[in-house]
């Protein structure tokens, strides 16, 4: 699993639009071949999809041969009502690109046999060849997709009661009354997500930082449907800082210096294989949104004497009981905690 760790909302979204660009047109979908692309809604995916509707008007990305399977649906809710996930897809991305209606799939939360509905969603994901890269949010409460806590990590495609804790979460789209919000949802299962070539997840905000410490620094669990990435071979977390807030010190610092090892190791790379000044400065510049100074570290690489963040010395201070929080709670992992923890 990789995380990569951005000061703000905008910088992680830019960063995430810019991987899912990069994805499609390194592919280079044709109608014979499309890119099968799965989507969440939520707020967390607005500002990225954002970003590929502005890339698309400057001409950088067509989705013209791009298929797209949603995660989830309201069950009951009128795919016309204005927070269905049908009207949010069309407001956010469908309506300001060019992608053709038939190759968007989308679950009918009104279908009469919903049973039926999820089984032959999970067909159609199996005739469009697999989903090359499932883009993703969290719940408070570690779910992926409408996958609450105890779902079974190789669920899929199904009907599914909605937690209190999404309830009230996702009341804040239904002018605060709880009881205006559909209490089942048709979701893709975990495995349906862990079956995707890549899975991209976009975390943001403090109130995730529960989830995404559990998710990234706990173990697998059902409790924290989410974790089941840490078994996915293409995982990406992009998060901003304030969902790092849970987080170990030492984890954070630790994945930031893998993306800065990296980043720069590719950038000398390209240096020495291309001499493409284009490359470099496009290298340096996502150095510098990492805040680093490219200069002082080459340097030190020319020197040898580049260290990046080991995890061996998280073992030594895990064993001697000093692992360093970002905040000193103590929280504990009970359901009634989370509960309170996530109304708060
Ligand atoms: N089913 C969706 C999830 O797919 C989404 O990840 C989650 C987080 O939403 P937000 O990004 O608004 O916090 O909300 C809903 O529960």
């Amino acid at each position: 699993m990789k995380v990569i760790i951005r000061d703000n909302a905008d910088g992680a979204s830019q960063y995430a639009a810019r991987y899912i660009i990069n994805r499609i047109n390194s592919f280079q979908p044709t109608p014979e071949k499309p890119f099968v692309l799965g989507l969440p809604t939520g707020s967390s995916p607005e500002l990225i999809y954002k970003n590929l509707v502005q890339a698309h008007k400057a001409g950088e990305i067509s989705f013209a041969n791009v298929v797209t399977f949603n995660m989830d649906e309201y069950v009951g809710l009128p795919e016309d009502h204005p927070e269905s996930y049908h009207s949010f897809m069309y407001k956010h991305l469908f309506a300001h690109i060019d992608i053709h209606p038939a190759n968007v799939h989308i679950l009918d939360g009104n279908a009469p046999d919903l049973a039926a509905e999820c089984a032959a969603y999970e067909q159609k994901i199996a005739q469009a060849g697999g989903i090359d890269l499932f883009l993703g949010g969290i719940g408070p409460d570690g779910h992926i997709a409408f996958n609450e806590p105890g779902s079974s990590l190789r669920s899929r495609t199904r009907v599914k009661t909605l937690a209190e804790d999404t309830i009230r979460a996702n009341s804040r789209f239904f002018g605060g009354d709880l009881s205006q919000v559909p209490k089942q949802a048709l979701t893709v299962g975990v495995q349906t997500v862990m079956d995707a070539r890549e899975v991209v997840l976009i975390v943001l905000g403090a109130n995730k930082a529960v989830a995404l410490a559990k998710t990234v620094e706990g173990s697998v669990s059902q409790l924290w449907t989410a974790s089941a990435l840490q078994m996915h071979e293409h995982a990406t977390i992009v998060c901003d800082d304030a969902a790092t807030d849970e987080m170990l010190v030492k984890t954070v610092k630790y994945f930031k210096s893998i993306e800065q090892v990296s980043l720069e190791q590719e950038m000398v790379q390209a240096t020495s294989e291309h001499r493409s000044h284009t490359n470099v400065d496009n290298w340096r510049g996502a150095l510098k949104d990492l805040r680093i100074d490219t200069d002082k570290k080459q340097a030190e690489q020319e020197d040898g004497e580049l260290t990046p963040d080991s995890m061996s010395s998280r073992l030594v201070d895990s064993a001697i009981g000093l692992n360093d929080k970002k905040t000193d709670d103590l929280m504990f992992d009970r359901m009634g905690s989370r509960v309170s923890t996530f109304a708060a």
